[in-house]
């Protein structure tokens, strides 16, 4: 043990000492670099705890740009988002799939896309995000919306006959969520497994196999932080297995047998067909990579707007009004029993629903935007500043500062459902100082590499919430702590909370006019 240790303090010792000697200088024109290792170290668990208040906290030192070494990589950070458009101009100078490509090839297991072996599939897989988008998300918000309503359907019969004698169920709000979402967004995307063909009244065989791949890909996602930056699976105990089984669950000769998959997710699999130096297992990693993208912000970001929207009786009064207005007053029985259709265009035209969702992103994503730069070259950040960048250098975006700004989001830290409305529009225009701010709101990024999923991803979340509100009664359980975000996956997406939410729900009993009065029940 002793000499284990001893080892590894002498590894690091010897990498540090190396680094101080042949370590970069600062040349002219370069941003601020925060150094020093042993401050680093500590620095890098600050960062973990709360990497917001700690950008903050470098922001007030050194100014709006600086760079910090983080695990051997120069990073700059640009801390204020009327800089952030030079960054977007500049994307073949500072680009997004380098990084990318790299991380998610070692994190899901594939091989690196832009690799010579697989001429053009780097851009054909870009080309087919766009399946996601204009008319091919009619079709996807539709299976989307039979698909959740099947599912709540049988969520809320099965818990009657389990739990005959309770007059409401109460569950954990974020465990709720992810059952539904999860398999809801895996049948849209992929198609149905036969096991997921059987009778329905078999609800629990149903079940079984959404359930293995559910607790498969919890297991894997508590190590995604690690994975992405940078630890070696075989350093994570069973997450290799782990990875192995939800590889082999994605394997081609298994998707075969899956009906009517979405047209993104046939053409992906055409397009990897095409690819003979591509084995069955990596084309496995690709299904398994695109879905843990469609499902591992989609979650937790579901919870956060129902989690705010039944803890505001204003916003739940605000987004009833709005879904009912949209729908047409249908009665409860209708609903119950009669599949509820919402074409893209009615939940477009749900704006109070888009703010309240927006603003649960705003205060719950925690991305960051990584660039890499291909080349050395001085960026122009206004009309007075420059920064010089070296190639391989890192340039990060930290959304979360923008989001928290209480320059331009007054009471920033509090939650407003009607913030992105004026005038019964959305709103767009926010300021900081007398300045128009361009990049006001960006969980899903920006620029030419902005997530292909997010519209996907705002219809999912606004379905969810209709039909949740719709067929459910639904209340927080009172006497429990107000919700806080799990700091510790900063940089990644939309943060889980911390803490366990419970609430109580059951079938909708009555449908005007009762949100606010049933709180006080
Ligand atoms: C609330 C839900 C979601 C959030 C907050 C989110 C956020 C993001 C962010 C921040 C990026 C990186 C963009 C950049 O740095 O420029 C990204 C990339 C990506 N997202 Fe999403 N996303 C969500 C849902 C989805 C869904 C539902 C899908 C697919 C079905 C998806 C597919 C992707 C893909 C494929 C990329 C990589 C794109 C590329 O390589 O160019 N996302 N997402």
């Amino acid at each position: 043990m002793l000499e284990t240790l001893l080892t590894v303090f002498l590894g690091i010792a010897s990498f540090f000492v190396l680094h101080r000697l042949f370590g970069r200088r600062r040349r002219e024109g370069e941003p601020p670099l925060i150094k020093g290792w042993i401050p680093f170290l500590g620095k890098a668990l600050e960062f973990r705890k709360d990497s917001h208040q700690f950008l903050q906290q470098l922001q007030q030192k050194h100014g709006d740009v600086f760079t910090v070494l983080i695990a051997g990589k120069y990073m700059t950070f640009l801390m204020n988002p009327l800089l952030y458009p030079a960054v977007v101009k500049h994307g073949r100078q500072l680009d997004f799939h380098e990084f990318s490509d790299a991380a998610a090839s070692a994190t899901f297991g594939y091989p690196t896309v832009r690799s010579e072996k697989y001429p053009g599939m780097s851009n054909k897989i870009l080309k087919l995000y766009l399946l996601l988008q204009g008319p091919a998300l009619n079709s996807l918000t539709q299976t989307m919306m039979g698909n959740l309503q099947v599912i709540l359907r049988h969520r809320l019969a099965s818990t009657q006959v389990a739990r005959p004698e309770c007059d409401w169920w109460e569950e954990g709000l974020y465990q709720f969520c992810e059952h539904v979402m999860f398999e809801a967004t895996f049948l849209t995307l992929f198609g149905r497994p036969p096991q997921a063909n059987k009778d329905p009244k078999i609800y629990l065989e149903r079940l079984r196999w959404i359930d293995t791949l559910r607790e498969n890909f919890r297991k894997f996602d508590a190590m995604f932080p690690l994975l992405i930056a940078g630890t070696p699976i075989g350093l994570l105990r069973k997450t290799k297995s782990i990875r192995e089984k939800l590889i082999k669950f994605f394997h081609p000769d298994r998707m075969k047998e899956w009906t009517s998959p979405s047209e993104f997710v046939q053409s992906r699999t055409e397009l990897f067909q095409q690819y003979d130096t591509l084995k069955d297992m990596e084309r496995g990693a690709h299904h398994f990579a695109i879905f843990w993208a469609s499902v591992g912000n989609t979650i937790p970001a579901c919870f956060w707007c129902v989690y705010h929207i039944l803890s505001n009786p204003q916003a739940l009064t605000a987004v009833m009004k709005e879904i009912m207005n949209v729908i047409g007053d249908p009665d409860v029985e209708y609903i119950h029993n009669h599949n509820i259709t919402l074409t893209r265009e009615q939940l477009n035209r749900m704006i109070y629903l888009e703010s309240a969702i927006n603003e649960s992103l705003r205060l719950s994503s925690a991305s960051m935007n990584i660039r890499v730069v291909q080349e050395d070259f001085c960026l122009n950040l206004d009309t007075q500043y420059s920064v010089c960048l070296r190639k391989g250098d890192i340039v990060a975006l930290h959304p979360q500062s923008t989001h928290l700004d209480p320059d331009i989001y007054p009471h920033a830290q509090q939650y407003q459902f009607d913030r992105f409305v004026e005038d019964g529009k959305e709103k767009t225009e926010f300021y900081k100082g007398d300045q128009k701010v361009r990049y006001y709101r960006m969980p899903f990024g920006s620029g030419a590499t902005m997530c292909p999923g997010r519209f996907f991803a705002v219809n999912e979340m606004k379905q969810f919430v209709c039909i949740t509100l719709l067929m459910c009664d639904m209340q927080l359980i009172v006497d429990q702590q107000e919700a806080r975000l799990d700091k510790s996956r900063a940089g990644l997406g939309i943060l889980p909370p911390a803490n366990h939410i419970t609430f109580r729900y059951r079938p909708k009993r009555q449908l005007k006019g009762r949100e606010e009065g049933d709180r006080n029940e």
